[in-house]
């Protein structure tokens, strides 16, 4: 119990905002004094590494010199335009394994095949496409059990025994976790350092992340920003389970959500269809079409994968322009990423799907994933400093699997759903669509 108690930043009052124009004024007007996430934001430490030593990513660290370097090794190395153009033979690759692992009039959990076929692509942009297919796996069990058992620790206690003692055996195995994942880690580091020093590199191929982890310098503190050290061994696991949660969990959901929709729209779905037909953008040589990217769009904005933008304010800010007090001692702060983009101040129709409203002439034309700085309707990568570094990468991730998706299979209802599609939403660290889980999910049948 003393291992799991909730930390003091969990004890600090929590204010929630779904209101847009508030989040706007928080987030950008005063985007220095929202700059920082709560230390843990859940009731077990995430972030804490062997010997109980604090080892931050990007997520946990706080705003400051080590943050600018960690976010810029991430977005102008590994997420910079030149560099994401290498990934082509990897993405294609990861399309064509989830098209052959499909039999076309076969019922099936979307869940089931998208989530490998995506882990391997993030696990092959981590360490590298030498890494082997067991490891790919391994990596993926600890990651989904990881995230599996935050959700759970995350939330409310239960209050019957059994649910209790279930809970418990999950807390245990969260605070087991970080040995287990940096046992799977950390000989894959290691193999890298050892090839960086024999070839010198990858020549011309894609630089895995913990490559550019390894070479990484950092600045400890605000007094020696010019004294710069290697990352320790426990810093590089927590960064890269960032990264392969990160990049897996959130892209897996929209993309969920997103054929959902587009199960139940049948129009929408052949619109795409026909746009993404010649299956240009599958082969990764053509920006996001703008029928796909209205689409996603509307899909994040209904059902946002992430669902609360959290925040730690100080002590005693000022914030005159917020027309909101704050507590004296400083708050945690959520804004409620689904409430801001089902605003009905904001939003016609807010409930409906309708990828129409982003295109030409409808009322969101020019709205994007990332809120300009002066309004917000929706923020499903967030906004101000701290926002999604990994947005780009994301929005052409979800739109290259859906378009294989669409393009390679006519998607229907499975007969046991009783030919709808729930949308219920399971709340968890991400938001999923619950009948993910269940045997009633969708049956693709070959197109043409
Ligand atoms: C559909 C996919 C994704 C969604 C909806 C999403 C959403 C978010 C949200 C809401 C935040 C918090 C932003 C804030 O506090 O203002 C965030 C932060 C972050 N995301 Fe994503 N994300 C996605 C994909 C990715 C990917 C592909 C990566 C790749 C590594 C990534 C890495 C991160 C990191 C490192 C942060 C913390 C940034 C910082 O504190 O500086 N995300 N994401």
């Amino acid at each position: 119990a003393r291992r799991t108690r909730p930390p003091a930043a969990v004890q600090l009052p929590t204010i929630e905002i779904s209101d847009a124009a508030v989040a706007r004024r928080a987030l950008v007007d005063y985007a220095d004094v929202f700059a920082n996430r709560p230390f843990l934001p859940f009731p077990v430490a995430l972030v804490t590494g062997r010997r109980r030593r604090r080892s931050d990513n990007l997520n946990s660290v706080p705003y400051g010199p080590h943050w600018r370097v960690l976010r810029r090794n991430l977005t102008a190395g590994i997420f910079h335009p030149s560099h994401l153009g290498l990934l082509a033979p990897l993405q294609r690759d990861a399309v064509e394994d989830l098209v052959a692992g499909i039999s076309a009039g076969a019922v099936l959990v979307l869940r089931d095949v998208v989530y490998p076929a995506v882990f391997r692509l993030v696990a092959r942009m981590c360490f590298g496409d030498g890494i082997g297919e067991r490891q790919v796996r391994a990596l993926r069990r600890v990651i989904r059990e990881f995230v599996l058992d935050v959700g759970v620790a995350n939330n409310v206690f239960p209050v019957s025994t059994l649910a209790r003692l279930w809970h418990w055996r999950r807390i245990r195995r969260l605070l087991s976790s970080r040995r287990r994942q940096a046992e799977l880690y950390l000989p894959l580091i290691d193999a890298r350092r050892r090839m960086a020093r024999r070839r010198g590199g990858d020549g011309g191929m894609f630089r895995p992340y913990v490559d550019a982890l390894i070479d990484l310098r950092v600045p400890r503190d605000e007094e020696s920003k010019e004294q710069r050290t290697a990352l320790t061994d426990d810093e590089m696991v927590s960064l890269l389970m960032e990264f392969l949660g990160a990049s897996t969990e959130t892209v897996v959901s929209c993309i969920e959500w997103t054929l959902a929709h587009l199960v139940i729209d049948g129009e929408a779905q052949n619109k795409l269809r026909r746009e993404v037909g010649d299956g240009e953008h599958i082969h990764g040589r053509s920006r996001t079409p703008p029928y796909m990217r209205a689409v996603i769009l509307e899909s994040l904005r209904l059902h946002p994968p992430v669902p609360l933008v959290i925040r730690e304010v100080g002590a005693a800010p000022v914030l005159d322009e917020l027309a909101m007090p704050m507590p004296a001692g400083g708050a945690r702060v959520h804004f409620v990423i689904g409430d801001i983009g089902r605003d009905g101040k904001s939003w016609k129709d807010p409930d409906e799907f309708r990828p129409e409203r982003f295109m030409a002439g409808g009322e969101a034309e020019g709205v994007g994933p990332l809120p300009g700085p002066k309004e917000v309707r929706m923020m499903p990568f967030g906004a101000g400093q701290r926002f999604c570094p990994g947005m780009g990468l994301a929005m052409a991730h979800v739109g290259l699997f859906v378009a294989a998706l669409v393009c390679e299979f006519e998607w229907t209802p499975a007969p046991a759903a009783g030919g709808g599609v729930d949308l219920t939403q399971q709340d968890d660290f991400f938001n999923v669509l619950q009948s993910v889980t269940d045997e009633t999910s969708v049956t693709g049948s070959k197109c043409g």
